[in-house]
């Protein structure tokens, strides 16, 4: 069985690689397009670009199954949170979706996304850290490390993978 992860960041890798069990499925990391903005501002967005990650994958790749991990932020009355869907594809052409935990964004951070900037480059000028994105993420840094964005995405893998196998169930 193979699987492809539409992302080379490594907090997307390593939660494939957490919850996968490599001896039953090997894993291929590749830059998948998104085909939505570098910033997706909606749940519907965010999802839009995980499941076609994922198609990508299965497209591209030949994977048996793809997996798309997405970061949005979406605009809410208490304030702009942020968002994390992710997406498996199967070659059959089924397609899972589960969501990740959310916090909202303190104002500063909110104030520069609704001004049109990328929340990658303002947790860096804001944490004084290169490529937060790639470790602990926003939600690291708002949780005081204490769910960073490998475990966040981790909890949607298992969501995804879990979603699969109740479906390979009985088949
Ligand atoms: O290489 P890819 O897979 O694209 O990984 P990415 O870090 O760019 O992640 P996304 O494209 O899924 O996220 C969309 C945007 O939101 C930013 N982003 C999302 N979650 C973040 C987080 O937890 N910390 C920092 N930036 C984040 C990210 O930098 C992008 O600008
Ligand atoms: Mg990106």
């Amino acid at each position: 069985m193979k699987a492809a992860i539409g992302s080379r960041n490594p907090a997307k890798v390593k939660a494939v690689e957490d919850v996968i069990d490599r001896h039953l499925i090997s894993l291929t990391a590749l830059n998948a397009e998104s085909r939505v903005s570098e910033q997706p501002f909606s749940d519907e967005e965010t999802i839009s670009g995980a499941i076609n990650r994922a198609s990508y994958c299965v497209e591209h790749e030949k994977a048996d199954i793809g997996i798309g991990l997405e970061g949005g932020v979406v605009e809410t009355e208490r304030g702009v949170f942020v968002c994390n869907w992710g997406a498996l594809v199967t070659k059959e052409g089924e397609t899972f979706i589960a969501g990740g935990a959310r916090i909202p964004l303190p104002s500063e951070v909110a104030d520069r996304l609704l001004q049109g900037e990328e929340l990658g480059p303002i947790m860096e000028d804001f944490t004084k850290k290169n490529n937060v994105r790639r470790k602990e993420g926003a939600i690291g840094t708002f949780t005081n490390e204490r769910l960073v964005r490998s475990e966040m995405f981790g909890h949607i893998v298992k969501m995804l993978i879990g979603q699969w196998e109740y479906s390979q169930e009985g088949k």
